[in-house]
């Protein structure tokens, strides 16, 4: 069919999502960390779908005057200039529940890890070295998990901790002082000075960037271990770093970071360190359903009619 709208996937789709396309668009690939290649075919998209990776600024908007909708495949717009592109009639869609099961598990995944120091003692092993001794950890029963924003991940990393034993606080300022049967809300201050294992679950905003620096990386124990599962920036890195070295915390693990993608940062020399490269949201059911819910809403956007194979 001619003239279909051109939908420009510049990050990788599930199968499953890119299937449900159908035939009445005409689907398009680029990579979108190539900003010359993404502003190149930027200029014929109907519509833009990306995950994490695609930076979809003033400038990429410039570049595609036919643009309708953008698709975020998962939960965090920062990467998604979304006043702008409301300027434009631009409308953003995004899958806000579709991976948050995978993040909080990953989110756990990263509590074990840390508290038992499986990364380090794992390529000790892997180099031959037999370290029982030097690697002995800590039990999460019965100690304190601090979440920081308490919305839907935050909310199932508290409720899977909770069944580790652990004794939950949280602080969240817009929960109204409403909070979970369990969950004790606190102030920040209060949060970091009582909480042994600490995990920050918040939108990456002018707010929230800089949050955990170095004021609140010393208020915190010197057995406290902290996990972002969230977004780069929110803990300074540097200030981080800092802390790990001097022994103000005692370990943290990383899923993202400030710049992305992050190839090289002295935290990764550290063995008090567990780093994955932004893999919350990386499981196939995950990605089965951000990709599903936003090419729906994409083909709603377009047709105004769901996609192709789905009931009416
Ligand atoms: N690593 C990954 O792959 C991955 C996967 C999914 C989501 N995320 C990130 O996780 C973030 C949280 O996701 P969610 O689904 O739980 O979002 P959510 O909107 O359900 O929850 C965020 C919570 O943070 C609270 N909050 C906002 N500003 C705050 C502040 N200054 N102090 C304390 N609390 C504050 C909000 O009130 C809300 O309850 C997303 O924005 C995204 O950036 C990462
Ligand atoms: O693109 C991804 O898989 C990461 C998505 C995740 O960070 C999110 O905010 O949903």
């Amino acid at each position: 069919m001619n003239n279909r709208p051109i939908v420009l996937v510049a990050d990788p789709l599930s199968p499953v999502a890119l299937a449900r396309l159908g035939s009445d668009v005409e689907v398009r690939h680029c990579d979108g960390t190539d900003r010359p290649a993404l502003l190149a075919a930027a200029g014929s998209a109907d519509v833009l779908l990306v995950r994490s990776a695609t930076r979809v600024d003033a400038e990429v908007l410039d570049a595609a005057p036919r643009l309708r909708v953008i698709g975020r495949a998962g939960v965090g717009l920062d990467n998604v200039d979304v006043e702008n592109a409301a300027l434009r009639g631009i409308a953003v869609v995004n899958a806000p529940t579709a991976n948050v099961v995978s993040a909080a598990e990953m989110t756990c995944a990263l509590i074990l890890a840390s508290a038992r120091h499986l990364l380090p003692a794992g390529t000790a092993l892997r180099q031959g070295r037999w370290e029982r001794s030097r690697f002995t950890g800590v039990e999460l029963s019965g100690k304190t998990l601090g979440v920081i924003g308490l919305g839907r991940i935050g909310t199932l990393v508290a409720e899977r901790m909770a069944a580790f034993g652990m004794d939950i606080v949280a602080h969240d300022p817009y929960l109204g002082g409403v909070s979970p049967s369990g969950v004790e809300l606190l102030p920040l201050e209060e949060l970091l000075r009582r909480a042994d294992v600490i995990t920050v679950h918040l939108p990456r905003t002018a707010e929230t960037v800089g949050l955990i620096g170095r004021a609140e990386l010393a208020a915190m124990k010197p057995t406290a271990l902290l996990v972002n599962v969230a977004r780069g920036g929110i803990v300074d890195e540097q200030a981080l770093h800092g802390a790990l070295v001097s022994g103000q915390i005692a370990g943290a693990a990383l899923d993202v970071y400030g710049e992305e993608p992050c190839t090289g940062s002295p935290l990764f020399e550290l063995d008090n360190v567990t780093p994955t490269p932004h893999l919350g949201a990386s499981t196939s059911e995950a990605q089965d359903r951000a990709g599903v819910t936003v090419v729906e809403a994409a083909l709603q956007a377009l047709f105004d009619r769901p996609a192709d194979g789905l009931a009416a």
